[in-house]
C-alpha cells in the first residue's frame, strides 16, 4: 500500500530516503491513483468504477468530482451495485490456456473495456486473466480461526494514514501495521525501515499465529511460483530480474477494513526492500471483499492507467492470493469500498488481511549510493553543485 497516499503518514517520521519513484511518467500515473484514493475517502459510498468515471468526466478535478457525486447523492442514494459480486460462472469459455500451452505467453484478447469491471471468482479465471493465483479454503479452519482471533486483538493497535486536501486533513479509509519476524531486528530497525521516503516508526513483531501460518504460506507460494513459471511464463523461465532464490517471508503489512466503507485506493507496492519482480502472499480473513486489479499499459511515452478496464477478484474468508512477479511493475491493485457486506461470525464487519513479504535487508535505502559535491553538500542541500555520478532522481530527492 506504500505508494498510494502522499508523504504524510501519522506514524511516520519525516526522515527521508530517496524515493524509489524516478520518472515523470510515474508521477503522472500516480497522481490519477492519488486523486482516486482521495475521492474514495471523500465519497466512500460510491464504487471505484463510478469514482473513476466521474473523475475522468471532471477532467481530473477531485473537487468537482466530489461535488458532482454529492449533488447526485442528494437526489437519491448511490445506485446499488453488488458489493461482493464475483460469483459469476467460470470464464473458461474465453479460451483459457492450459498448463504448458504456449498460447499463454502470447497476447490475449482483452476481456475488459475501459471503465468496465470484469468480476472473477474461479481460481482458473483469476490465473488466466490476472497476474495472481488464488487458493480458496487455504488453512485448516481451526488455524484460520486462531489467526483471525489473534489479529482481531491486534487490530486496535493499527493506525490510519492521513493526508491533506483542500486545507483539511483526510484519513485514509483503512488501518494497518507493519510486522517483522525478528524482535531484535524490529528494535534495531526502528526508524530505519523506510517506505515512500519516510521511516516507519511503528514496527511490531510477527505474532505466534502469523508466524505459524507464514510457514504454510511460504510452502504454497513457492509451489505457485514454480507452477506459474512452468505454465505461464515465456519458455517456462522466471522473469528477467525475478529472484532465483526461494521465496522466504519475513515481514508483513496487516490491514484491517472495518466495514464496507473502508478501502484502499489503487497503488503498487513499493519495491524498496522487496526488489524487482517481487512476489507477495496475501491472506484474507473475515468479511469477503473485492480486490481490483488493472494493468498499467505503456502507451507511447507515457503510462496510461486503466486502458483495459479493471478486474475484480472476489476474496472470501481464508483465501490466499498470490501476487506474482509481474504484478507490482505492470499492474495496480485496490480494495474497493463495498455497498453491502456479509458479516463474518468471528470478525463481524471486519476484514483482516496479511500480506506476507520477503524483505531483503541488503536492499535497504541506506545502501543506496549517494555522493556529495566538492564542498561536502548532500544532493538535496541548497547550493549543491551536482555530480555526474548522481542520477537526477537522487539529486532531486528530499532528505
Ligand atoms: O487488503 C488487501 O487485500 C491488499 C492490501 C495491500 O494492497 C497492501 O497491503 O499493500
Ligand atoms: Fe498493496
Amino acid at each position: 500500500m506504500e505508494a498510494f497516499i502522499s508523504r504524510k503518514r501519522r506514524r511516520l517520521s519525516s526522515e527521508a530516503a530517496p524515493s524509489s519513484r524516478t520518472t515523470t511518467e510515474d508521477d503522472e500515473a500516480e497522481s490519477t491513483d492519488y486523486k482516486l484514493a482521495v475521492l474514495a475517502s471523500l465519497c466512500p459510498d460510491w464504487p471505484q468504477d463510478v469514482l473513476l468515471e466521474t473523475l475522468l468526466a471532471c477532467d481530473g478535478s477531485v473537487e468537482q468530482a466530489a461535488n458532482a457525486l454529492l449533488v447526485s447523492a442528494s437526489a437519491g442514494p448511490p445506485k446499488k451495485r453488488s458489493a461482493i459480486s464475483g460469483h459469476q460462472s467460470s470464464l473458461v469459455s474465453f479460451a483459457r490456456p492450459t498448463r504448458n500451452d504456449d498460447s499463454r505467453a502470447s497476447p490475449k484478447k482483452a476481456l475488459t473495456q475501459k471503465g468496465k469491471t470484469l468480476h472473477v471468482y474461479a481460481p482458473e479465471d483469476v490465473e488466466a486473466h490476472t497476474p495472481c493465483s488464488i487458493i480458496h479454503s487455504f488453512l485448516p479452519q481451526d488455524v484460520a480461526d486462531a489467526l483471525l482471533r489473534e489479529l482481531l486483538e491486534e487490530a486496535p493497535s493499527f493506525s490510519k494514514e492521513t493526508f491533506s486536501l483542500f486545507d483539511r486533513t483526510v484519513t485514509s479509509p483503512h488501518s494497518m501495521r507493519f510486522y517483522v519476524d525478528s524482535l531484535a531486528e524490529a528494535q534495531e530497525q526502528k526508524t530505519r525501515y523506510v517506505y515512500n521516503g519516510s521511516s516507519i516508526a511503528d514496527i511490531a513483531q510477527t505474532t505466534p499465529e502469523m508466524l505459524k501460518v507464514s510457514a504454510l504460506v511460504r510452502e504454497a507460494v513457492n509451489e505457485e511460483i514454480e507452477r506459474r513459471q512452468q505454465c505461464c511464463n515465456p519458455e517456462g523461465k522466471k522473469l528477467k530480474f525475478q529472484s532465483a532464490e526461494q521465496w522466504q517471508p519475513n515481514a508483513s503489512f496487516v490491514n484491517c477494513y472495518d466495514g464496507g466503507k473502508q478501502s484502499v485506493g489503487y497503488h503498487s507496492d513499493q519495491l524498496t526492500y522487496l526488489g524487482p519482480r517481487a512476489v507477495i502472499g496475501s491472506l484474507s480473513l473475515g468479511v469477503a471483499r473485492e480486490f481490483r486489479v488493472r494493468r498499467i499499459v505503456p502507451s507511447g511515452d507515457t503510462f496510461t492507467a486503466d486502458a483495459q478496464g479493471q478486474i475484480a477478484i472476489h476474496l472470501p474468508h481464508n483465501s490466499l492470493l498470490v501476487m506474482h512477479a509481474e504484478m507490482q511493475e505492470e499492474w495496480k491493485h485496490a480494495v474497493a469500498p463495498a455497498q453491502t457486506i456479509e458479516p463474518h461470525p468471528l470478525a463481524g464487519n471486519k476484514r483482516l488481511n496479511v500480506t506476507y513479504r520477503c524483505y531483503k535487508d541488503y536492499l535497504h535505502p541506506k545502501y543506496t549510493p549517494r555522493s556529495f559535491d566538492i564542498d561536502g553538500r548532500p544532493p538535496w542541500a541548497e547550493g549543491y553543485k551536482g555530480n555526474a555520478n548522481v542520477p537526477a532522481a537522487v539529486t532531486n530527492a528530499e532528505p
